[in-house]
């Protein structure tokens, strides 16, 4: 529960809702951001959530009803494509695939499918592909750099005919294709110049960079887009460039935001950033920023419910301070900021009061701001609490709480202030 009192709550949502009034307060905030203004062009989402999401090593699989529910709520929130699994993982990711692509048709998200550069691997898709009757995108994934293929002993030769075979078999099944280079952001320039040419030539219409280690740096992606994107251009091809991050350095969201700015058209992340080892780019985080920065304009009620689904199903809790869905993300006991927001609640002006000690506003996400008593609380936080549980707000009651609240090492339910109050 939210502290605004109802009609409070509505006036938030009517002037969060009101981007004539928004537009009026923008004044209020000077943007250093350039990117609010810098990013014009249309950008995809593609969640691995299902696919590489489940790669971690703390996750459980979930049953095929909770991932369909997971990929209503991707489609809900405009996520267009989906990758559902790797059909040559066995009989359980080949039903899940199954169902999954087949419950997508009535959908707008669209699926695709992990492949290694293996015909063996395609075959399953292509069947799946055959018996749902739409589109199922492959995603044929080979190791590109020299650390990758030292340790397989393959030679670049051989890898590209590996790829040229699997991404012409699979064009031949009249499936889209991306391919992807695992371990992009180590790879030599000239071996990604083989490969990508080669599955260009084969019929792929994306190129996917992967930061599969979470190696990458924002310089490496700049460096790197533009380099891929020069292959395609030399090629005289309008291919898609993905960007598949992973978050080990923790640069994960970063690296995804500047992908973006240097011209890739399709990122991908997972619910939570949940994946193989420290896990991938943030969805949702994604999401909210491209929503910040004017990117996407779209309602977003529904992305605290995918993120809590997701963390359910895939049994991987997240912390109080997660950005934006953690519970401590909204809240403050804080003196100093508590005051302002209450003065901006008092004034009854939602929206000041969503914005001027938070950088996201919560209303975005059909949150709400919210004010604890605690040690470093002060008479504001405790009379707008009182005053919240029906409870007058007089200078002894006040005084009351703060002894206690001064006292305690922790924050103070909404029932010990009233308590504190009436001691
Ligand atoms: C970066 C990523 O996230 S890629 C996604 C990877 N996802 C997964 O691995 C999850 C599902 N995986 C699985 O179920 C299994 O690993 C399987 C079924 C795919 C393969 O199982 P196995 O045949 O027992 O092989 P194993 O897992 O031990 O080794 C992987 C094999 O794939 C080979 N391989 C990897 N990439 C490629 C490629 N692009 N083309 C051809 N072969 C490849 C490896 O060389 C290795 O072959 P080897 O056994 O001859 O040495
Ligand atoms: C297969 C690709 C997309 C991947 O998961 C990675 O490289 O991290």
């Amino acid at each position: 529960m939210g502290i605004l009192p109802e009609s409070e709550a509505k006036n938030m949502t009517q002037v969060n809702g009101n981007s004539d009034v928004t537009a009026e307060r923008e004044g209020l905030i000077h943007d250093w951001n350039e990117e609010s203004t810098g990013w014009t062009s249309e950008i995809q989402l593609n969640d691995e959530t299902l696919r590489d999401g489940l790669q971690s090593p703390s996750a459980l699989d979930p049953d095929l009803g909770t991932k369909i529910e997971l990929v209503h709520l991707m489609d809900q929130l405009g996520i267009n494509t989906a990758n559902i699994g790797l059909p040559g993982a066995g009989e359980r990711a080949r039903d899940h695939i199954l169902g999954l692509a087949t419950e997508m048709r009535g959908l707008s998200i669209t699926p695709n499918v992990a492949c290694r550069t293996m015909i063996g691997d395609i075959e399953p898709a292509a069947e799946i592909q055959q018996k749902v009757g739409a589109p199922v995108e492959i995603c044929a994934f080979i190791g590109s750099s020299p650390i990758r293929f030292y340790t397989e002993n393959w030679e670049v030769e051989k890898m590209v005919q590996l790829s040229s075979e699997a991404v012409a078999f699979a064009v031949k099944e009249e499936m889209p294709v991306m391919f992807v280079t695992e371990d992009t952001t180590r790879a030599n320039p000239e071996t990604l110049r083989a490969l990508y040419g080669a599955a260009i030539d084969a019929g792929a219409t994306r190129l996917c960079i992967c930061d599969t280690c979470g190696h990458a740096s924002p310089t490496g992606v700049r460096k790197l887009i533009r380099f891929v994107k020069g292959i395609a251009e030399e090629k005289g091809v309008d291919v898609g460039i993905d960007w598949h991050g992973h978050r080990d350095r923790g640069l994960g969201l970063i690296n995804a935001l500047v992908a973006i700015e240097a011209g890739a058209t399709r990122i991908h992340g997972t619910a939570l950033g949940i994946g193989e080892r420290a896990g991938n780019t943030e969805m949702d985080l994604l999401i909210v920023n491209l929503a910040l920065t004017h990117w996407i304009d779209r309602d977003l009620t529904a992305l605290g419910t995918y993120v809590q689904k997701a963390s359910d199903a895939i049994g991987i809790p997240f912390p109080d301070n997660y950005p934006v869905f953690g519970s401590d993300a909204f809240e403050t006991a804080t003196g100093v900021h508590a005051a302002a927001v209450v003065k901006a609640f008092r004034k009854g002006d939602a929206w000041l009061a969503d914005r001027v000690y938070s950088g996201v506003p919560a209303g975005m996400f059909g949150l709400e701001q919210k004010i604890l008593v605690g040690p470093m609380s002060g008479k504001s936080n405790v009379s707008w609490v009182l005053e919240k549980n029906g409870v007058e707000a007089t200078d002894e009651r006040i005084q009351r709480v703060l002894e206690v609240a001064k006292r305690s090492k922790h924050n103070l339910s909404d029932a010990e202030v009233v308590a504190a109050a009436a001691s």
